[in-house]
């Protein structure tokens, strides 16, 4: 195995002991919302999200994540595994704050940053999977569909509630839900902005399998990538890439296109009111708990 020289990470208390004598994370100073550590006998890395408190989704968070896709792939890390440190959010899904009355620049970065995260992960040459330790809409559910494998632990949900919030789901965020449920399923559920359960999710196979803990969720993962130790990489990468290339490609060509839509789209005086709507019902939710 190749041994990882550039390793991203912050420390942070809840990277549990046990993985502290087998695991290497070397400090950037940029790296304020992630740790990446990879661990030594089995070369597999762990992405986990540190972004207090529900993990939102903000251009600099994405920009963090894209880094360290390309040092799990440019190091051939045997797997990744992306997961969060916090106990009831994988991830809240985009920061809305990003989208609510943005400003032109950094919104426009914002959602470059999105893309190319995504093309990162859903084309990435390694196994990867995602352990969904706590709630995953939206943006949640795109990262966890880009992964080839996803476990979740029990009464958390998952889904692409965009029409809720008034905003629409991008195709790419639909191809890559595709990937992993029935056609029907994916209309109907889309439409709704419908949130699974973890029980809903496992029934319609929008994750592969339920366990308990993160422990058992992070071990599910080790297995699944574990699976390809006698796979040739090179020809598992061209085999994977093969399912994966026209969503990347037609991503690539329509980036501008891609973003003009976005903005056409978030900049609609109904969908800024609608999202402050949203983002006022969970500040009044979040400051009655
Ligand atoms: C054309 C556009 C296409 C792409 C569009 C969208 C993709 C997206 O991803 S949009 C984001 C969709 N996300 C959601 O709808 C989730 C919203 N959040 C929640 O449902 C809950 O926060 C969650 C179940 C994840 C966690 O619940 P709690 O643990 O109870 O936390 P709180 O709800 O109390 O939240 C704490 C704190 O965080 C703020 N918050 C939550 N989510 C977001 C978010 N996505 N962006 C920004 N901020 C978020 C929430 O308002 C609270 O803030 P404070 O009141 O200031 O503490």
């Amino acid at each position: 195995m190749n041994i990882i020289r550039t390793v991203r990470s912050v420390a942070f208390s809840s990277i549990p002991n046990r993985t502290l004598s087998t695991t290497r994370s070397l400090s950037t100073p940029s790296a304020q919302y992630t740790a990446f550590e990879v661990n030594d006998k089995t070369g597999i890395a762990t992405l986990t999200l540190n972004r207090p408190p529900v993990n939102s989704l903000n251009l600099e968070l994405l920009t963090e994540m894209r880094n360290c896709l390309k040092d799990a792939e440019t190091n051939k890390c045997k797997g990744l595994i992306i997961t969060s440190s916090s106990n009831s959010v994988f991830t809240a899904g985009l920061d809305l704050l990003e989208m609510y009355q943005p400003q032109d620049e950094r919104v426009k970065s914002f959602w470059t940053a999105l893309q190319s995260m995504w093309m990162e992960l859903y084309g990435s040459k390694i196994p990867t999977a995602a352990a969904i330790n706590g709630h995953a809409p939206a943006g949640g559910c795109l990262i966890a569909t880009a992964c080839e494998y996803r476990v979740m632990l029990p009464n958390f949900t998952i889904g692409l509630n965009e029409t809720l919030i008034g905003i629409v789901a991008p195709k790419w965020f639909v191809s890559a839900f595709l990937n992993v449920v029935p056609r029907r399923v994916a209309e109907q559920a889309i439409t709704q902005g419908k949130l699974f359960t973890t029980a809903e999710a496992h029934h319609v196979g929008l994750v592969d399998d339920v366990v308990n803990t993160k422990e058992e969720a992070i071990a599910k993962c080790e297995q699944f990538i574990a699976s390809f130790k006698n796979v040739n990489p090179y020809a598992r990468a061209l085999t994977k890439q093969q399912f994966r290339i026209k969503e990347l490609q037609e991503l690539e060509q329509q980036r501008e296109k891609d973003l003009q839509i976005f903005l056409g789209l978030i900049m609609q005086p109904s969908v800024q009111k609608a999202m402050g709507i949203y983002l006022e019902g969970l500040k009044k939710k979040s400051k009655k708990q």
